[in-house]
């Protein structure tokens, strides 16, 4: 009987555990109930579900059902009924998006609270039945007394921020499910002298230091005259898994597009999309039956992911009137290659191709990052080029390019997880000057940026754009404001190496971080379970 009733506590522990991971998003949770409540007869045309020319989500609204004049816990009890759908607030409550976005605070804040008692309450269950079970008491007499949380939710989300943003910004564009959004400081390294002209380089980053770092690499750069930056190749790339019958159709097809006449009418068909992505070349790359297809376009000022997928669509249409068999197993076979690391990019660039250099005088050196030239490039070829060789890294011969490249993302909307393949970068440093002063350069092949689409919309991340002077579109000359944007990148990410590099060379780097970089201790929190440090590790 014992032994019946631990495993049905057990069962309701494991039951509550996996629960509160599902269940989180009540109004989501019973989602087969609502698809098969709401009518198929929203169109994208129905005023509810459009806020300016951002079309919403135009499904399951229940046109009949107006809760623009509920009040919130009448849209609780709604969304409770599965009659409507968090994620569809907006497009219900169209004229009060801040409002859609509060309820669906206070329902997840409300369902999370629910669950983790539930959960308390299984644990309690559990620990009486072990109690009984070793001490052979009856499980009757022994009480379970469930713990009352002390985590509260709602307080916790009121530190998540609601207000001050324009969700109409954000909505169709940048996110789905919004519950508020993360403030994140924003830096600003600089002026950098990049290509004779002054740039100051805003950083969005929780990383104390890092901003210092690159603000005093930027006044050893400029101070020694400034850098200079190329644009080497700019395209964005895209590359479909297809499948053929055989080899030997595989092999065709390779031939038949890299024949110049068939690219045009491949390209026209892929440029027709857009009126600023334009196909520079196919690369075609064969593995037994399956072809893939690496598109190269540029894309004017925008990063271009979304232009080039849509023009690979229609460029395969094309292909498949001459090859019918042709089965398109994905439109992204990987060999793009877009948020992995990969030897392609490092190897061909994706995006911009851009190679930055200065020459730092030795006093420079001396007076503002506090070492030698000699020190530092011997430090670079123990550290960024044979320690990275050893550590078998593909692109990864640099010091930290990705803080660099991560903080400047966030602070100008770039897409962030594309940090991965935009950081690959080589830095190379030599003495020069009879060895007196330094020469260094980043070379980086594939920066991944744009100034329209995107999070580049956003207020503050238009903001951050505007004090590059790169914001939206260029009209006279498109895509020069993208280019722009990409050799910032560059020299803000030289200005982070010559800056950490120096560090390491002069044994800086523990001491600057307790200063800049670990003010405040962590505050644990609470029902959490406190860990001995002097426990030994198990694994
Ligand atoms: C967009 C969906 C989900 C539509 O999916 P769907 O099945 O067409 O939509 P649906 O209207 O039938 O809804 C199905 C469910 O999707 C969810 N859903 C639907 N709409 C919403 C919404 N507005 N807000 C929140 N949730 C939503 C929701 O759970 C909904 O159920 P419901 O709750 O309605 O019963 C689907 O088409 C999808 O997942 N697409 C893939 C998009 C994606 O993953 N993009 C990532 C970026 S791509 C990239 O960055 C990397 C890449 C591609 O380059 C990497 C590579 O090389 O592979
Ligand atoms: N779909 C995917 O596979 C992936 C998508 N993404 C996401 O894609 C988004 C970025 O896609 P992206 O294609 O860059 O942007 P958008 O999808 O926003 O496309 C850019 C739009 O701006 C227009 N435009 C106006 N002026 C210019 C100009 N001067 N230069 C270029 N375009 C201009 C384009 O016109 P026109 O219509 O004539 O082209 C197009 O409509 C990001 O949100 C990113 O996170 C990220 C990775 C993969």
């Amino acid at each position: 009987m014992f032994k019946n009733i631990i495993s049905n506590s057990f069962k309701s522990y494991q039951y509550y555990s996996l629960k509160n991971s599902s269940n989180i998003f009540k109004g989501q949770s019973s989602i087969l109930s609502l698809q098969r409540s709401f009518s198929s007869s929203t169109t994208k045309e129905d005023p509810k579900n459009c806020i300016g020319d951002t079309v919403l989500t135009p499904h399951k609204a229940k046109k009949e059902i107006n809760i623009e004049t509920l009040k919130d816990q009448e849209i609780i009890d709604l969304l409770d009924k599965g009659e409507i759908q968090s994620h569809n607030l907006e497009a219900r409550l169209p004229h009060d998006l801040r409002r859609a976005v509060h309820i669906r605070r206070k329902l997840l804040a409300r369902d999370l609270q629910k669950e983790h008692q539930k959960m308390l309450q299984a644990q309690a269950m559990m620990e009486a039945a072990q109690k009984s079970l070793a001490s052979g008491v009856d499980p009757s007499s022994i009480p379970t007394v469930t713990p009352i949380s002390t985590l509260d939710f709602e307080s916790s989300l009121q530190n998540l921020p609601l207000d001050h943003l324009d969700y109409s910004k954000v909505l169709g564009a940048c996110c789905e499910n919004v519950i508020g959004y993360i403030p994140i400081p924003v830096g600003v390294a600089g002026p950098l002298l990049l290509d004779n002209k002054p740039v100051s380089i805003p950083m969005a980053t929780t990383e104390g230091c890092l901003v210092a770092s690159t603000h005093r690499g930027c006044k050893a750069i400029t101070k020694s005259g400034g850098a200079r930056t190329v644009v080497l190749q700019n395209g964005m790339t895209r590359a479909p898994v297809l499948r053929l019958p055989g080899v030997i159709r595989a092999g065709e097809l390779k031939q038949w597009i890299e024949n110049q006449e068939n690219f045009y009418q491949i390209a026209s068909a892929f440029n027709s999309t857009s009126r600023f992505a334009r196909l520079k070349n196919i690369k075609v790359v064969v593995a037994g039956r399956l072809v893939y297809l690496r598109f190269r376009s540029s894309t004017g000022d925008a990063m271009g992911m979304n232009m080039v997928s849509k023009g690979v669509e229609k460029a395969l249409e094309v292909l498949q009137e001459y090859f019918p068999e042709i089965e398109v197993l994905s439109l992204s076979g990987n060999l793009c290659t877009d948020k992995k690391p990969s030897a392609t990019n490092w190897l061909e660039g994706r995006g911009k191709s851009v190679v930055c250099e200065a020459t730092i005088s030795g006093d420079i050196v001396r007076d503002v990052l506090k070492t030698n030239v000699q020190d530092l490039v011997q430090l670079n070829i123990d550290k960024n080029l044979v320690g990275s060789a050893m550590a078998g890294s593909i692109g990864g011969f640099n010091a930290h390019a990705s803080n660099i490249v991560t903080a400047l993302y966030i602070a100008t909307g770039q897409d962030p997880a594309q940090n991965v393949e935009s950081s690959n970068c080589i830095t190379l440093m030599e003495a020069v000057n009879d060895g007196k002063d330094l020469y260094i350069s980043v070379t980086m092949p594939s920066i991944e940026v744009g100034t329209v689409g995107g999070g580049t919309f956003l207020p503050a991340q238009s903001a951050c754009l505007d004090l590059l002077k790169v914001r939206g579109a260029n009209v006279a000359k498109p895509g020069a404001n993208s280019e722009q944007l990409a050799r910032v990148v560059a020299g803000a990410v030289m200005a982070g190496e010559l800056s950490l590099m120096s560090a390491l060379a002069a044994g800086h780097l523990v001491r600057s971080h307790l200063k800049h970089n670990r003010k405040s201790e962590p505050k644990p929190q609470s029902d959490a379970v406190s860990v001995s440090h002097n426990l030994p590790h198990s694994d």
